[in-house]
């Protein structure tokens, strides 16, 4: 009886408001940008168990994003949220990309990236799209990065620096616009792990991967701008979802802290 109300209430009264501002009491900041901003959650909602609304019988699944710069601590924030039950965790495709049929496309990205960003981009697009395509298993997905990021972050990137040639741009636009336009990219809520690049600068040198050895700190400051520009100021893109800022200069402790007290803010995503 009392289901029966709340969904002939959802029914007649969801459809009028802003989906994500009415359901979970997530304040949200409009923006002179398509993007909305989150900055916060009332008090009363933390209570809400994470379980969805049912809609057409169907379990509604959320899926987050986590973005962030190269060795921003995205991996490290997806394994800690991968002991949850009820999320499934994908992580950013990368033993594709140094390995396609026995070719390297991001080792020769960073050895050339005027001849191999394109070869480079277009398989990350390939391979990110699968991911996010990938029927859901669990009712709430987070995935590391997305195939708006790698267009609006990393090729970007290239085009902006002068080591893509406008052709490969172009193409790359084209496809990009042409998928976001006929395939449905369900998301959310995007976490932004807001870092300094000398944060990153280091942890990428302590991880040391092979092909990112001759990544500079110039290259992590441009990243880092472009992320700025798109999920903090909302200057360049249109951002598909509101955006959770968690700092994340901070040791290990401290950052598993953090993601402890946003557990619910993140989980309740798709309200
Ligand atoms: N908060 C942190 N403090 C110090 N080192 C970290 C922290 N988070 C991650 N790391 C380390 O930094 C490196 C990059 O982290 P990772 O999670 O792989 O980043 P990303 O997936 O964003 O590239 C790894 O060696 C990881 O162990
Ligand atoms: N569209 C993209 C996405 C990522 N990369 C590079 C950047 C890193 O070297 C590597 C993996 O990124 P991480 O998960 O460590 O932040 O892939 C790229 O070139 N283009």
């Amino acid at each position: 009886m009392v289901v029966n109300l709340l969904k002939g209430f959802c029914r007649a009264v969801l459809p009028l408001y802003p989906r994500k501002a009415l359901s979970t009491n997530v304040l949200v900041r409009r923006t002179p940008s398509l993007g909305k901003h989150l900055i916060g959650l009332s008090r009363s909602s933390t209570s809400v168990n994470h379980r969805k609304l049912v809609r057409n019988g169907e379990e509604k699944k959320s899926v987050i994003w986590i973005e962030g710069n190269i060795a921003s601590g995205k991996t490290t924030c997806l394994e800690y949220f991968s002991k949850t039950s009820d999320i499934e965790v994908l992580t950013e495709p990368v033993s594709k990309w140094r390995n396609v049929q026995g070719c390297n496309p991001l080792g020769l990205m960073y050895q050339d990236p005027s001849r191999w960003g394109l070869t480079h981009q277009t398989y990350v697009q390939l391979t990110m799209l699968d991911r996010h395509v990938l029927p859901t298993a669990s009712p709430i997905r987070m995935m590391e990065r997305s195939i708006y990021s790698a267009k609006y972050i990393f090729v970007e990137n290239l085009y902006k620096s002068g080591k893509m040639p406008e052709v490969d741009f172009a193409v790359l636009s084209e496809w990009f616009e042409w998928i976001i336009k006929n395939i449905a990219i369900p998301v959310d809520l995007i976490v932004y792990l807001q870092t300094s690049p000398q944060t990153c600068y280091k942890r990428l040198k302590q991880r040391c991967r092979e092909e990112e050895k001759v990544i500079p700190l110039e290259y992590l400051e441009s990243i880092h701008n472009l992320y700025e520009d798109w999920l903090i100021h909302h200057k360049s893109f249109e951002v598909p979802a509101p955006v959770l800022v968690i700092p994340a200069d901070h040791d290990l402790k401290k950052m598993l802290h953090q993601y402890e007290e946003n557990r619910e803010k993140i989980l309740m995503a798709h309200c």
